[in-house]
């Protein structure tokens, strides 16, 4: 039997490592053993003490659907081994990942008989989908946003709690001009919803390999960089926060690890959709404090030396 494979797509911070989350819980419930590809664009994976234990493959510093779709290729036979079945496969693409090509990928004939893929799930951040419009003018970055929804074959429409009315009826026209009326839209806060109904099979309408032809990226590859700050101590939290959302707009993503003056103790960061989160960690963990921001075209040079001029210059510095 082909191992039943769920693509989760969705663009920088949309939402899709807490849905992941939720369908590894639920699968769990359910008696079934899921394996998990995790995909980061740096070069560490800062929110690898979530899936401690899990069975696991990850592909860092590179994005499944441009520079490591070979090492996609190899590292799926890792669930092709008796030792390592699962029953159910989770697949979560950086968030510049072109789902239609990771379904490329297991469509490939050396694996096609391996895994099939039943899904494409799509989160789309609805606290910044018109936003993105706006800022994102790269036409091939918008492209990308585009495809991650046309290859979907379930939408969810995230971050619901973050945005009105008249913002979702926006999301709503212009939804309905690119997606396939077949596509059903889950609105989600927090990704929650029913995890029975995300993995159900779904038909889908692109098509991602014709006999004798493959799709290839028709655009240049796109200009995303992730980058890591490291090698610091202690940070305060105000002025950390402060930073951040004084960044240009071409940052679109951060996360890593802190040790924080007050309260004291090491954190896992996230910030999206212009909110810090912070969730505690053990301190006993390999993990040392570092900073991941993406983006595209980033001032990198001027962002270190502001990080250095407004959030270690203080105090609190070791
Ligand atoms: N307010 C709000 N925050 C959310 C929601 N869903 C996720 N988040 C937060 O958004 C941040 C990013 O969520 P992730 O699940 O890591 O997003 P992702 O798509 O995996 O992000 P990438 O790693 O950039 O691909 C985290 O701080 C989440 O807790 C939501 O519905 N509402």
């Amino acid at each position: 039997m082909r191992i039943p494979t769920y693509v989760i797509s969705g663009f920088l911070g949309a939402g899709k490592t807490t849905v992941l989350l939720q369908l590894l819980s639920y699968c769990k419930e359910q008696g079934l053993k899921p394996g998990i590809v995790l995909n980061e664009l740096g070069e560490i994976n800062v929110e690898g003490h979530l899936f401690k234990g899990e069975t696991l493959v990850e592909l860092l510093d590179g994005c499944i659907c441009c520079t490591i779709q070979d090492d996609l290729r190899e590292e799926l036979r890792f669930f092709l081994e008796p030792a390592n079945a699962v029953d159910v496969l989770l697949i979560e693409g950086t968030g510049i990942a072109n789902p239609k090509e990771i379904v490329e990928t297991l469509d490939d004939p050396r694996l096609q008989n391996g895994f099939e893929v039943k899904s494409v799930i799509s989160l789309l951040d609805a606290s910044n989908y018109l936003k993105q419009q706006r800022y994102l003018l790269n036409k091939h970055v918008r492209t990308l946003l585009e495809e991650q929804l046309t290859s979907a074959t379930i939408v969810l429409l995230n971050k619901i709690d973050l945005i009105d009315q008249k913002v979702k009826d926006k999301i709503y026209k212009k939804l309905e001009k690119i997606l396939h009326s077949s596509v059903p839209i889950i609105e989600t806060s927090y990704g929650k919803c029913e995890c029975a109904v995300l993995l159900q099979e779904r038909v889908s309408h692109v098509v991602v390999h014709q006999e004798g032809a493959t799709t290839y990226h028709a655009a240049p590859r796109h200009a995303f960089q992730a980058f890591k700050i490291e090698g610091f101590h202690t940070v305060e939290r105000i002025a950390f926060q402060r930073w951040l959302k004084s960044l240009p707009p071409a940052v679109l993503r951060g996360k890593g690890i802190l040790t924080l003056a007050a309260p004291q103790g090491m954190y896992q960061f996230q910030w999206a959709s212009d909110e810090l989160e912070l969730q505690r960690i053990r301190e006993d963990l390999p993990e040392t404090s570092c900073v991941i921001l993406i983006g595209y075209e980033l001032p990198i040079e001027q962002i270190v030396a502001s990080f250095h001029s407004e959030v270690l210059q203080r105090d609190y510095v070791k």
